[in-house]
């Protein structure tokens, strides 16, 4: 049984189609990333399969069950990293981890947590007194406290600056490892790169493209372009692959030392893919 499975998923608001007929398949023990720009949808998506929203149409399985009727044991074994945690603000960061730890059957104890997302110096600070960031990780670790063998993450590292962001990707990485299933959505295309095993990109309510970070649009398939300089002028050639113009360009004892070889990146694939290529 795969984790996620959709089927023509469909979304409207008040006479807005936000969700235009999706299909999408996330399976056991993969970390999938949604990509799409601002309004594309995504959280409607992940809202819906979190049993947040309710689907205008379509159908979806979520650990084999309906989330628009699941019931508390299927919420037991999801993890849902909250955009907001105003009303606790007055709680210490692990009593309100412990609060939240009380909801689940088997959770990690509250220090392992903190020490996870990073926040073990924090544990006795009141929620409002922290940063924006480490109120993104507190996010975080109510989302894993459970053990989810399902965790949803929307735009998890909004905020982070970039030694929490690696940071970040390590637990992930960990978490995959334990064999957690992971549905992250993120505007960072270094981010779905470093930890998709597969992404898909919607843009208005569509999925328009879906593959591995390496094959997305065709990026496999993109070729490379080759550049060095050359008696002081900027030679530049577009080749499927590199070697025989390498090759060639050694023969003739050409200087390399300024030598690059670049393929489209993740980010170049994606405006492309959402129109906003040049
Ligand atoms: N509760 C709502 N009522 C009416 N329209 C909504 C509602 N929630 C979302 N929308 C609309 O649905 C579309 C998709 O929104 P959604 O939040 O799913 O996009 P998103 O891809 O998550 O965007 P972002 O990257 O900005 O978070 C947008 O046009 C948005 O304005």
């Amino acid at each position: 049984m795969d984790a996620i499975e959709v089927r023509g998923l469909r979304k409207t608001y008040k006479g807005h189609e936000a969700v235009r007929g999706i299909d999408l398949t996330v399976t056991r023990g993969e970390v999938f990333a949604l990509l799409g720009p601002n309004g594309a949808g995504k959280t409607t998506t992940v809202e819906i399969l979190e049993g947040h929203r309710r689907r205008t149409d379509g159908v979806a399985r979520v650990l084999g069950e309906d989330p628009g009727t699941a019931g508390r044991a299927w919420r037991a074994r999801i993890g849902v990293v909250l955009q907001d945690t105003d009303d606790a603000a007055d709680l210490t960061v692990t009593e309100m981890v412990r609060h939240v730890a009380s909801l689940y059957p088997g959770p990690r104890p509250a220090a392992e947590v903190l020490d996870l997302v990073g926040l073990t110096d924090k544990h006795k600070s009141k929620i409002r007194a922290l940063s924006g960031g480490q109120r993104r990780r507190l996010d975080v670790a109510l989302g894993i406290v459970g053990r989810p063998e399902l965790l949803f993450l929307d735009e998890p590292t909004t905020g982070f600056d970039p030694a929490a962001r690696r940071q970040f990707w390590d637990l992930i990485r960990a978490l995959a490892a334990e064999g957690t299933t992971i549905l992250l959505t993120t505007h960072y295309l270094e981010e779905a790169e470093a930890l998709a095993d597969r992404l898909a990109v919607l843009a208005g309510g569509l999925i328009v493209a879906e593959g591995t970070p390496a094959t997305l649009g065709g990026r496999a398939d993109a070729g490379a372009k080759v550049a060095w300089r050359e008696n002081g002028m900027l030679r530049e050639e577009q080749v499927a692959d590199p070697t025989d113009l390498i090759r060639q360009l050694v023969k003739a004892e050409t200087d390399l030392s300024t030598l690059t070889v670049t393929r489209p990146t993740l980010e170049d694939i994606y405006l492309n893919l959402i129109g906003a290529g040049r």
